[in-house]
This record gives structure tokens, sequence and C-alpha cells, in this order.
């Protein structure tokens, strides 16, 4: 019998008859608001804020907000199944952690924390190229649980290359190259502070611990980090890749690669073209293109464009169990975890996120088995309605 999320609804009650309650709300919506209380300015607005006004961030809410789903009735959901398969993996249930770097701005224990969270959950953690620990030390936090890494594909090739080989010799299986970053977007919290974590140091560390990357330094980085962080920012991105540089990557990485931030159904197409073996739909959280297409707007077109030729996967704005319903039932595999996790860190470190974690799913295996399916596969458009009022 497969798992039942579900389960840590009963072992909270449970829990109740000697007295405690979760050390964190499990309405997720709420953490922001807690983890704003937390953190200093600089830290919370770089991870809450997102791109100009933030109309986008407030769009990926409202496109999931609008879809409303209708439930049905007497449809046997005794036994719910909620794994995926997803770039050749099973997975327990339809959800990867999120690339989100320089978490150690969140909590001490960064991103080794939130990635033994997911490995203990067994979801899998995608883990930033602008982490704030090398990716072999992640890689070591989790034993053999499955991770995934996320390339900001650097302007130097030997960097990349460098980059693609450690990965893949700390045991990550799978590529997420993010494709909507070549440039930072206008962001006004951070701006208005004048607050950047990469100046300071923060999430270089694949690449301050780098040997092709050290070779372009005059001296060590510990004896001129002001030099290095200024290495990091010319070498981060590159603005003039275009889709035939992709053919670098397939040559470099024998596993699969997924395209991150895609929103155009041609791009999709243009993604399995390229040889890809699929696309996160996302529009980064609202924090790159203000006024962008909310990301379960962009959904379906990009599933229809994709139809097998791609594994389809979504982000930005996944909040709760529903809004998890809600994207599969727009076609998407599995969905990312973004901030909410963030959050579960800077509040309570590991178990922050596992609580994040469990709460999500079990919220979805609920709003799955009371909307009347037995497993993330029954689901399809026809379950939702748009509420235009
Ligand atoms: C603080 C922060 C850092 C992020 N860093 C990265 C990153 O290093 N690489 C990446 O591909 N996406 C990054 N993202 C974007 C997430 O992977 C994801 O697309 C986004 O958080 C989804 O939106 P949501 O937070 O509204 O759910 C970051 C997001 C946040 C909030
Ligand atoms: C240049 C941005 C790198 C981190 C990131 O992806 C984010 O803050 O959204």
């Amino acid at each position: 019998m497969a798992k039942h999320w579900a389960d840590f609804q009963y072992e909270i009650y449970l829990n109740g008859l000697t007295g405690a309650v979760p050390r964190l709300p499990t309405d997720l919506t709420r953490l922001e608001a807690l983890t704003e209380r937390r953190l200093g300015p600089g830290p919370v607005g770089y991870v809450a804020g997102s791109a100009g006004d933030g109309s986008t961030a407030r769009a990926n809410r409202a496109a999931l907000e609008r879809r409303r789903i209708v439930p049905r009735m007497l449809r046997d959901v005794h036994e719910r199944d909620l794994s995926v398969e997803v770039l050749g993996r099973c997975l327990p249930a339809p959800l990867a952690l999120a690339p989100v770097g320089v978490l150690s701005i969140m909590h001490p224990d960064a991103e080794p924390a939130a990635a033994r969270a997911a490995a203990a959950q067994g979801v899998p953690y995608i883990l930033s190229s602008a982490s704030s620990t090398p990716m072999e030390q992640v890689a070591e936090a989790m034993g053999d649980a499955e991770r995934w890494f996320q390339l900001y594909w650097p302007k130097d090739r030997e960097v990349a290359r460098s980059f693609l080989n450690r990965a893949r010799a700390a045991g990550y299986t799978a590529l997420f190259v993010t494709l909507d970053t070549p440039l930072l977007s206008w962001r006004p919290r951070d701006l208005d502070q004048a607050y950047l974590p990469f100046l300071h140091g923060v999430g270089t560390a694949n690449y301050f611990s780098d040997p092709a990357f050290r070779a372009g330094l005059a001296k060590p980085v510990h004896e001129d980090p002001d030099a290095a962080v200024t290495h990091f920012v010319g070498m981060f991105a590159d603005p003039g890749k275009t889709w035939p540089d992709l053919a670098f990557l397939r040559e470099n990485w024998d596993g699969p690669i997924v395209l991150k931030g895609v929103l155009h159904p041609d791009d999709a197409r243009q993604a399995a073209d390229a040889g890809m073996d699929g696309v996160v739909v996302s529009n980064h959280g609202g924090r790159q293109v203000a006024g962008a297409v909310a990301a379960a707007d962009a959904l379906p077109g990009v599933v229809e464009a994709a139809g097998d030729r791609l594994t389809v996967l979504f982000d930005s704005g996944v909040r709760t169990g529903d809004d998890v319903f809600k994207a599969l039932a727009l076609g998407a595999r599995a969905v990312l975890l973004g901030r909410p996790y963030a959050y579960g860190l800077a509040l309570d470190g590991q178990a922050g996120v596992e609580h994040v974690i469990r709460c999500l799913l079990a919220e979805f295996d609920l709003t799955l088995a009371l909307s009347g399916h037995a497993s993330p596969s029954a689901l399809s458009p026809a379950d939702l309605v748009e509420d235009t009022a």
C-alpha cells in the first residue's frame, strides 16, 4: 500500500492529546508574514520580494485561486497512490524542492538542512548553482537520496563544463537549466535597501570552490575577495545565449536536461527540438519579468505544445495542496515548491522544511481524495472551472 501523506493530519491531532501543537502554522500562506518578523529587512526583502511592483507574483496566486475544483462523490478513494514518474524516476509524490539560492541568509544551516529535509521525506532536492554551500557538501548531507542540479549557465565555458563534471561526480542525476535570469530584474525591495547577497559573498560557494573559476583570478579568493566577487558577477550569466547553444549542454551532460522558465508554447517546441527532456513552466515566482503572464495561465499552452515529447513541471505561486491539484489538473506532471520551504527553513531549520513538505502533501492528498480521485494521473482540466466573476 502506498504511503498516505494525509496521515500527518491524524498525527497532529494525536500529538494534541499530550498538549502539543505544531510549531509552525499548517496554513502555509501564513509563513511569509512570520518570516517578515523573524529576519532582517535585507534577507526577508530578498526572499519575499519580486520584480517591479509585484504584479507577476500576485498574478501567479490569482491565476491559481481563480481556478476552482469541482469535486466528485462516491468514487472509492480509500486507497490512494500519489507517486508519479518524473524523468525516469518514481517519486513518492508530485513534488520537488525548487532551486533557491543563498539560503544561508535565511538560516545558518542553509542548503544542507533543506536537502536533508527533502531526503527525509523522499522528495527530490534541486540544488541551486547560487547555493551558499558547495554542491559536494550538499550531496554528502543527502546520502543516496535523489538530487538534481540547477545550472546558472556561466559565461565561461570551462566553468560551465567544470560545474557539470562536479555535479555528475557528486551524484546529481538531472540538470535544470534556468533560462529566465540572463540579467537580474528590477527588484525595488532590494534596490531600496541596496541589498544584494552576492556582493556580500553569499551564493558564491560553487564558484569560489571551482578550479576553473579560480584559474581566472589573479590572486586566491581569500587574498582578494572583492576581485573574486567581481569575477563572479561578470561570469554569472550570459544574455548573449541562444537556442543553438544548448548543444553544448547536451554534449556535456548525459542525463535528463530540463529547461526552467519556459512560458511560451513555441519555446517548449524548441526545447523538444533541441533534445531537451523537460521544461518547468515558471516565471521565477514573479521575480524576473514584471507584468509577465501568470505561470498557471501559461501552463495549458505549454502542455499542449509539449505533447509526449517533454515532461512538463510547474512552479510559481504554489502555496497549498489545492494549488498542487490545480497545476496537475492543468497538465503538469509535478510541481516545484519555492518560497514556502525557504520560510520553513528560516523559521525552524530542517524541521521547518519537513513541516512544509508534510503539510503541503497531506493537504494535497486530502484534496485529491475529497474531490474523488485516487492518484495524480486521474486529474484533467475537466476537474476545474474558471471563476470569471
Ligand atoms: C530567494 C529565492 C532564490 C531563488 N534562487 C533561484 C536559483 O538560484 N535558481 C533558480 O533557478 N531559481 C531560483 N529561484 C526561483 C525558484 O526556483 C522558483 O522558480 C520560485 O521560487 C517559484 O515561485 P514561488 O516562490 O512563488 O513558489 C529563487 C527564488 C527565491 C524566492
Ligand atoms: C540573479 C538571481 C539569482 C538568484 C535567483 O534566482 C533569485 O533571486 O531569484
